[in-house]
């Protein structure tokens, strides 16, 4: 049986249909395969032949088809990376299309769940079988009910300069607003992983349509997107909790994608920075994987794997074969996933540690915001990436960051996106959640207003240099400071809060900020936060409530200008005009990978800490 090689589109030139033996259907967390055992490469298969029978309207319908073959045979068709022999079954991946793949994180499991049920291989509780695969032998494990994948290493392609900037590609979804940095991961399969901000705009990508990658990878893609809901702790570890959809090269959308939630735990871990969690819970449209993130740069994935029918195609009908009853439940199946993650909630509706609101607020996921190729700030990010990377290889870190709570930044503040947003260039509506004014708490923990004029369009945004500078200074590690104007809890610039352009673009000190979809989520995470109260107008019924109000900001942010890069602290100026529409100023500006090798290994060795606290220029 001939190869395409991975990525490649099929060939339509098929001669005749193969004549299909009898197929297995199953699925791992929704992602379904049709399962053969082809021992001896006898089958014939052209990508067009898989493409009909995986057809969900005029063929049996699958997200992929595969082929069960010796190791040995399979290497007469094909060169298999080295040491394949080690494993006695080859796992040939088709993607529906026909296109070949290197490697399926869902597939595996089913793969091996499907071994077992022939009779292939033993699998008991505790046991293991190896698996040659396109991307080398990898191991699958039964522990109890479960199945857990080793995956071999992440690799990310546009290496140190990727890792530092948090991406090399800009991507465009249907239905989600803006251009968004995209992390280029191999699982060695290619996935690109961008981040959104919510559920709703997980929600609102229209994956009927392929994602665009700029620039276009050159064996395509697949796309993951990524919510990152927050932490939680199990049995005292922690782990990082991510929503994800994903778009796969050769199919579309598909309920899951085991590579691409090892992807996207992996790019969520490096956009999180130093402390990201090892674990992560990846909630897909189809179920919940768990994923390992090694030290070393190993990864694990964790997951179901049932086999749901066989399936009889029709030309074998009248065959001596008789059919198998359609649907036999097997007690070789795998279907659970982590049952002690079943109560994870998609939507926490009330985060309950601090630990939680560090992990969203360190992936926010706000889009580009403008049409500058990512690339023209390297320098900088790059410089600000070595600062980290010799922060962590010993050198001093910030110990503390800022702490409204404590320190009486008495500010009205803007996320820093929406600062750029404010700071910018054209017109453009931002979202209704958007629309609300951040503020620090005050040293009683309440959060109010500095300053509210009710009706003018203008809005005066004064930072108390000095309240700013102390507070500044007590929490960054001596030497730090440099300068008043802050850039405090510098974010990582692919989740929507970049490096500025310019001094004089530098935000107030924003710390703490939680981007939230509702009024009333904004209350709970700044009383989280701060400890402080807020009311939002327009959430409840303010009238109830003792403490000031904070309105949602009633006009668009038209233009802006901050003041006072040089020294004592600045004023930023905001003018807001009513109805206006703009659009967000550019301030992200992730840097491409130059000629860099591609990276390996594990994103605690490399990544800036997006966290730490940044004076001066
Ligand atoms: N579409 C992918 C291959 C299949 C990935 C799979 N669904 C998974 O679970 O990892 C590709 O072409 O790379």
């Amino acid at each position: 049986m001939s190869t395409p090689p991975a990525g490649n589109a099929p060939d339509s030139t098929s001669t005749a249909a193969p004549t299909w033996p009898r197929l297995v259907k199953g699925h791992g967390t929704g992602n379904d395969f049709l399962l053969l055992v082809d021992s001896g490469g006898d089958l014939a298969v052209a990508p067009a032949d898989v493409a009909r029978l995986t057809d969900r309207h005029h063929g049996v319908g699958a997200d992929g088809l595969i082929r069960a073959v010796r190791t040995t045979v399979a290497a007469r068709d094909e060169a298999l990376p080295h040491g394949s022999d080690a494993a006695e079954w080859f796992m040939d991946y088709r993607n529906a299309d026909g296109s070949v793949a290197e490697m399926c994180g869902n597939g595996i499991r089913v793969f091996v769940a499907f071994l077992a049920d022939e009779g292939l291989v033993d699998l008991p509780d505790g046991g293991h079988v190896d698996v040659a695969t396109r991307a080398g032998v990898l191991r699958v494990h039964r522990v109890g009910a479960e199945l857990e994948a080793d995956m071999g290493r992440w690799t990310v392609p546009g290496g140190e300069a990727a890792l530092a900037a948090g991406s090399d590609v800009l991507v465009t979804v249907a239905g989600v607003d803006g251009q968004r940095p995209g992390l280029s991961v191999a699982m060695p399969n290619p996935h690109v992983v961008i981040a959104v901000s919510d559920a709703a705009e997980l929600a609102a990508a229209d994956l009927t349509r392929a994602p665009l990658v700029d620039p276009v990878p050159g064996a395509g893609t697949n796309v993951e997107i990524v919510w990152a809901q927050g932490e939680i702790e199990r049995d005292g570890t922690r782990w990082g909790v991510i929503s994800m959809r994903v778009h796969e090269r050769g199919v579309g959308e598909t309920l899951s994608c085991g590579t691409g939630a090892c992807a996207a735990a992996l790019a969520a871990s490096v956009w999180a920075g130093a402390g990201a969690p090892a674990d992560w819970v990846v909630h897909v449209p189809g179920g919940t994987l768990a994923v390992h993130l090694d030290p070393d740069g190993g990864v694990a994935l964790r997951g179901p794997a049932q086999l749901v029918a066989d399936v009889t195609p029709a030309d074998r009908e009248s065959s001596s074969d008789a059919p198998r009853e359609l649907s036999r439940p097997s007690p070789r199946t795998f279907p659970t996933l982590p049952e002690s993650f079943s109560d994870v909630p998609r939507e926490p509706s009330r985060p309950s540690a601090r630990a939680f609101l560090t992990l969203r607020e360190r992936i926010s996921g706000a889009p580009r915001e403008d049409s500058r190729r990512p690339g023209s700030a390297g320098v900088r990010d790059a410089k600000d990436a070595e600062t980290a990377r010799a922060g962590h290889a010993g050198g001093r870190q910030p110990e503390v960051l800022l702490d409204p709570a404590r320190e009486r930044v008495r500010a009205e503040v803007l996320a820093h996106h929406e600062v750029r947003l404010a700071v910018g260039r054209q017109a453009r509506q931002p979202p209704a959640q958007h629309r609300v004014h951040r503020r620090l708490a005050d040293a009683d923990g309440r959060v109010r207003p500095d300053r509210r004029e009710a009706h003018v369009a203008r809005h005066l945004v004064r930072q108390d240099g000095a309240h700013a500078r102390r507070a500044v200074g007590l929490r960054v590690a001596a030497g730090e400071v440099q300068r008043a104007l802050v850039d405090v809890d510098r974010p990582h610039p692919c989740v929507g809060r970049g490096v500025r352009e310019r001094e004089r673009d530098r935000p107030p000190a924003a710390p703490q900020v939680e981007q939230v979809t509702g009024a009333r989520g904004w209350r709970h995470l700044l009383q989280q936060q701060a400890g402080g109260v807020v009311e939002v107008v327009g959430g409840e019924d303010a009238r109830r409530r003792r403490h000031p109000h904070l309105a949602p900001c009633e006009a668009d942010v038209d233009r802006a200008q901050q003041r006072g890069g040089g020294g004592g602290g600045g004023e930023v100026v905001l003018a807001v005009t009513h109805g206006s529409s703009l659009s967000r100023a550019a301030r992200l500006s992730p840097a491409r990978p130059g000629a860099t090798a591609p990276t390996t290994g594990a994103p605690t060795a490399q990544k800036p800490s997006p966290l730490r606290a940044r004076v001066g220029r």
